[in-house]
């Protein structure tokens, strides 16, 4: 797969997008590659195929929300790396990352058509049916279908639902808000999962017997909401089962602070402070709460590790 990365100027896209083979091109931001983006981009890669296209993606980064200004938006479900990967996985041969910026979000409509899209080499692009695109979102897929005068296709993949709710990065948002990684790894079709480094806590976890791996994520990721949870664990190139908590240890902490990822390993005793890991989410446990003493804590911890490793079995 390559990767391009573009900073905004029109012709300069075009002129990347030209530099390769005919292509059919999915278009969108992709927070989370999920299930009804993957019937996007899905839809780019068999398309390609069938005419013996180059199957390509544009998205941007940073986010346009990011540089829009909505803070609640800031962290994603899969930074760019991640994306990156899903997209590789899926079959993507040319992925053009558009640093988007003020100026990008000036075009209009007719300007992403005329002076990017309209570079000789797109047989046709693929968006799902709720892209908008040129200044303040002005364009809809219709719009697209119209600016696109036959010269290039426009296939609109239309809403996928799950158990009657449609899948959208929202609602996995909220999903992982509310602990429901099981609902989010449905919505997903795979895990949630984050990546970060090990860090050092306050040293407490090996005096109660139960040592935690503490875990500040590399990028902004969204993290799932206050709780226990079951998980699996990458460290080393190897697959570790645990327990994990997210919270602000309300047991031992005099007032809301911030929260901290620990993660205590089964049949594991190695340091591995600074580490890289990656941590998948696979079942939701409890909530977090406050205990009367360490005793009572470390006994309900007993209780979540039978827990957990019933869900990961
Ligand atoms: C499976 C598990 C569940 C936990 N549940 C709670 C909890 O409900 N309330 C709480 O105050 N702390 C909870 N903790 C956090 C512990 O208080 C914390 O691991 C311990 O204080 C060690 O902190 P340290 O790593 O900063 O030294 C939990 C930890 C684990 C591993
Ligand atoms: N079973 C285990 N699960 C998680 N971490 C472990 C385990 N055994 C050893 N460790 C190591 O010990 C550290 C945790 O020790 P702990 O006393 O909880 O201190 P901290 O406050 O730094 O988390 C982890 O960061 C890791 O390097």
């Amino acid at each position: 797969m390559e990767i391009f990365r573009i900073q905004a100027a029109p012709d300069e896209i075009a002129r990347i997008i030209a530099s390769g083979p005919p292509q059919v091109m999915a278009i969108g931001d992709f927070d989370g590659v999920h299930a009804g983006h993957r019937k996007v981009l899905l839809t780019a890669v068999e398309n390609a195929e069938t005419h013996e296209l180059a199957p390509a993606v544009m998205t941007f980064h940073p986010h346009p929300r990011e540089v829009l200004g909505h803070p609640q938006y800031r962290d994603s479900l899969t930074p760019i790396e991640d994306k990156l990967r899903l997209f590789e996985a899926l079959g993507l041969k040319r992925v053009y990352l558009v640093g988007f910026d003020e100026s990008f979000a000036q075009l209009s409509p007719e300007q992403f058509v005329e002076d990017i899209l309209v570079s000789g080499k797109l047989a046709s692009v693929v968006v799902g049916f709720d892209f908008t695109f040129g200044h303040r979102g002005a364009g809809s897929p219709q719009r697209l279908k119209e600016l696109a005068q036959g010269r290039f296709g426009v296939e609109v993949v239309s809403p996928y639902h799950l158990n009657g709710e449609k899948v959208s990065s929202t609602l996995i948002r909220e999903s992982l808000a509310n602990g429901q990684v099981e609902k989010a790894a449905r919505l997903l079709e795979r895990p949630y999962s984050i990546t970060g480094k090990v860090v050092a806590g306050e040293g407490r976890g090996s005096t109660i017997g139960i040592p935690t791996a503490n875990v500040e994520t590399t990028e902004g990721y969204v993290i799932p909401g206050r709780g226990v949870y079951a998980v699996r664990f990458l460290h080393d190139g190897q697959w570790h089962f645990g327990v994990m908590n997210i919270g602000w240890k309300p047991t031992f902490a005099k007032k809301e602070g911030a929260i901290s990822l620990e993660t205590h390993l089964f049949d594991f005793n190695k340091k591995i402070y600074g580490d890289e890991v990656s941590i998948r989410f696979i079942g939701f446990i409890r909530h977090e709460r406050k205990f009367g003493s360490a005793e009572e804590l470390v006994a309900q911890i007993g209780k979540d590790i039978v827990s957990a490793k019933e869900m990961l079995s």
